[in-house]
């Protein structure tokens, strides 16, 4: 089998080397091993009878070409059988050598394989299959329900070409094929050649003819609009040129004596993008936007192409100097990704299928994108931590997690959508994972409610896939405006859940890591802001990948201004590193969630979701909870002193004066200071009683009040009733549209009789009083 179609127009991603991160030294292994790969693989192909590739080119010939080959092959097949050798008996394996380019350092990664990891790796036969079977039907069942629209960088469906190039479909063959000669094939090929030249001559002359009758054949300008696009079919060649003419121009603006205007050549530029590539004009303007018209070509054409193939050595069966022999023994050409990697292999060329070799099987190593190790890189498990992958399958980035915790520990793998979830399942098995616990939630509303106190989370966030265009050319049409509406808006909620989980009291964590394949600043750093603003208790710090591989993130894009630290975060590109589009930040959360934040972030998007119930500290992690109910009131004022004090105060004075008016009371006779009672309210923040009266309650009057508020609402199963009105007071330093939301939920939060039953207390109250005045306060 000869290179696949990524292999031969794509060449290695940009190493460190390249990017001139590398000591001069170590590069010349690295370029020792490289040349020793090919070299090897060179001579095996050659030795290859031709007979094994050619019938399978044939398969896709229309009937018409396969009767002719047949009726060929019936005049003279044996003739043609002569000039075929047999060269099987010249095939060797090439014996097993020492790979330099993989320095020690390797190994230091490389865990022990004690009895017990050992034993892992040899599962019974029939096990084996099982779960080999399991693994490779489910990782191959793609994106399934709910994420149709949303992509996954390592998902092998996306990238059908990927398989197209690795594995073989000899099978497909039909007997008739197979018996096919070097002498049909010769004919058949001057045959085509011939239908090829014909098609051509007719092409020319439609062209012609189309040309005479529209006048636009002889246009000398070739940016003039018309010419290249009027035919039924575009001239791809002459569009071709004019997108380069207006790169050109758009470069030297001043320089280069334009005929139009910046804005028109751009226009003329992504439309011209859009007939040559494909692109719908929506994303298309949307990805010109991101470059230079020079770099936006660059992306494009890179588009056009996968990326290299990738796999990572998975470090709890094995370590990659040992996995890159056992695959080189079987005719695999292959080096190291990158010095930034100690565990990807690039692939130039495989005879063998590698879903299927008995390394693969046994779990020596995941087909991963390059890209897909960067998030987990940055999150930098530590072994015996609790980690979170929010949106894990198919578990290219969770089984990574494991091995770096060295099978300690615990990860907890989440995916909503069920049958990705079983997908992981399959890849935990296969790569000896045990320290992984699957779960089957939609983060956004699951997390922090059943599950908090992580010291690590990944959110590896459904996106678009503008980074993986290469894998999936689908997505140049299929996205739109709404894509770029409703992704971005379930991206917050999942960041806001994932912060809301993470314990930042952790001693060795506190961090998330937000990660997606797609290169647009909606889904990237406008998100990252948007958490920032609504979680004042979180900052970006820096990703510790290696300096100079990657772009820093926009601080600023088309007027909007990002965090200060925001050039931290970092992406990936096709046309520059030779990887899929990446995007990512590290956060790190330095003081505990507001308490309105159960439900992360739920009503400031779309302004009607609920309020917290309870606070994270509830249900998280035994000590985390404690510590952050502990931490709750030391630190409202230092951790969300970015909150907008007064206008919080006013908002909650006045809901207090509206409450203390439907129990029938005077807000002035009852003493209510305003500054005072909203303090008092903030305070009492815990929910407890006792903690709004330890916590400066002005007078009695506020605990009695709250506690007959207490009485009126309903009793929920986990008393989490009056922590959702004092969740108000947590919540603060969101926008005006925020409280109210916020405040209209309180509202909702209690039962419709209980308020007609207020207000017709209300009334009753009044009426009895009547213009006597308030009620006294010991009334209440
Ligand atoms: C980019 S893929 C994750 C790829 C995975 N991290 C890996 O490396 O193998 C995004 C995943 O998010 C899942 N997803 C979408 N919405 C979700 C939600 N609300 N909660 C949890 N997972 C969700 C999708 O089913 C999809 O599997």
């Amino acid at each position: 089998m000869g290179p696949g179609r990524r292999m031969k127009k794509q060449g290695p991603p940009a190493t460190l080397e390249q990017l001139g991160l590398a000591s001069k030294s170590k590069r010349k292994n690295v370029d020792a091993a490289a040349q020793d790969g090919p070299t090897r693989k060179r001579k095996k192909t050659t030795d290859e009878p031709t007979e094994v590739a050619e019938p399978k080119k044939l398969v896709k010939l229309d009937r018409k070409i396969r009767q002719d080959i047949d009726e060929s092959v019936a005049k003279k097949p044996k003739k043609a059988k002569k000039q075929f050798v047999n060269n099987d008996a010249q095939i060797t394996v090439p014996p097993p050598m020492l790979i330099e380019g993989f320095e020690d350092e390797d190994d230091e990664d490389a865990p022990e394989l004690v009895d017990g990891d050992l034993s892992d790796a040899n599962f019974s036969q029939e096990e084996d299959e099982e779960v080999d079977e399991m693994a490779l039907e489910d990782v191959s069942s793609g994106s399934g329900t709910g994420s149709d629209s949303v992509f996954d960088s390592d998902d092998p469906d996306a990238g059908q070409q990927k398989r197209g190039a690795m594995f073989s479909d000899d099978e497909d063959a039909s007997d008739a094929e197979a018996q096919l000669t070097a002498a049909n094939i010769e004919g058949l090929s001057r045959k085509l050649d011939q239908e090829q030249a014909d098609l051509e001559a007719d092409a020319q002359a439609e062209l012609q003819d189309n040309a005479l009758q529209t006048n636009i054949a002889a246009d000398s300008d070739l940016l003039d609009t018309a010419g290249a696009t009027t035919n039924l079919a575009p001239d791809l060649a002459l569009i071709r040129n004019r997108i380069t003419e207006a790169i050109r121009i758009l470069s030297n603006f001043s320089t280069s004596n334009p005929t139009k205007s910046r804005s028109e050549y751009t226009d003329l530029l992504i439309s011209d993008i859009c007939t040559y590539y494909g692109y719908n004009e929506f994303l298309a303007n949307k990805l010109f936007s991101l470059f230079s018209p020079s770099e936006a070509f660059a992306f494009f054409e890179a588009n056009e192409t996968p990326r290299p193939i990738v796999l990572r050595t998975n470090m709890l069966r094995t370590n990659r100097r040992t996995l890159a022999q056992s695959l080189i023994n079987r005719g695999v050409v292959l080096q190291p990704v990158g010095k930034w990697s100690k565990v990807g292999l690039q692939i130039f060329e495989a005879p063998v299928p590698l879903g299927a070799t008995p390394e693969y099987l046994a779990g020596h190593y995941i087909l991963q994108a390059a890209s897909s190790f960067l998030p987990v890189m940055a999150l930098a498990p530590q072994p015996n931590e609790r980690v979170l992958d929010m949106a894990a399958a198919p578990g290219g980035k969770t089984t990574y997690i494991s091995a770096l915790m060295r099978n300690t520990g615990a990860v907890f793998a989440n995916d909503a959508n069920r049958k990705r979830a079983k997908g992981l399942i399959g890849n935990i098995h296969r790569l000896g994972c045990k320290n992984v616990i699957v779960c089957n939630y939609d983060a956004q509303k699951a997390f922090p409610k059943i599950l908090g106190g992580f010291d690590r989370i990944l959110l590896d966030a459904p996106c678009s896939g503008t980074g993986v265009i290469g894998k999936d050319p689908s997505v140049k049409t299929s996205k739109n405006e709404r894509d770029f509406l409703m992704l971005p808006h379930m991206q917050k909620q999942l960041l806001l859940a994932a912060i809301d989980s993470v314990d930042h009291a952790s001693k060795t964590g506190g961090y998330v890591v937000y990660s997606t394949c797609s290169v647009t600043v909606d889904e990237n750093e406008s998100v990252v802001q948007y958490v920032l603003r609504k979680r004042p208790n979180v900052k970006i710090v820096e990703t510790g990948l290696p300096e100079g591989f990657g772009t820093e993130a926009f601080k600023a894009f088309e007027g909007k201004k990002f965090d200060e630290h925001m050039n931290w975060a970092r992406r990936w590109y096709p046309h520059k590193e030779n990887v899929d589009g990446f995007f990512v930040c590290k956060l790190r959360k330095v003081g505990p969630s507001p308490k309105g934040a159960g439900v992360a972030g739920a009503a400031d998007v779309n302004g009607e979701a609920s309020v917290a119930i309870n606070g994270v500290s509830k249900r998280a992690k035994g000590t985390s909870s404690a510590e952050e109910s502990a931490t709750d009131t030391k630190d409202d004022d230092d951790e969300f002193g970015g909150f907008d004090d007064e206008a919080d105060e006013q908002v909650m004075q006045r809901e207090e004066r509206k409450r203390l008016r439907r129990k029938g009371l005077d807000p002035r006779t009852v003493g209510f200071k305003a500054s005072g009672k909203a303090k008092t309210k903030s305070k009492s923040g815990s929910g407890t009683e006792e903690k709004s009266r330890t916590n400066g309650g002005t007078n009695g009057v506020a605990t009695t009040v709250d506690k007959a508020e207490k009485k009126s609402l309903p009793e929920k199963a986990n008393g989490e009733a009056s922590a959702a009105e004092v969740d108000l007071s947590k919540v603060s330093g969101s926008t005006t549209l925020e409280k109210k939301a916020r405040a209209g939920q309180v509202v909702s939060e209690k039962p419709k009789e209980t308020k007609l039953k207020s207000k017709n207390k209300d009334k009753t109250e009044t009426t009895k009083r009547g213009k006597k005045g308030p009620a006294p306060a010991s009334g209440a």
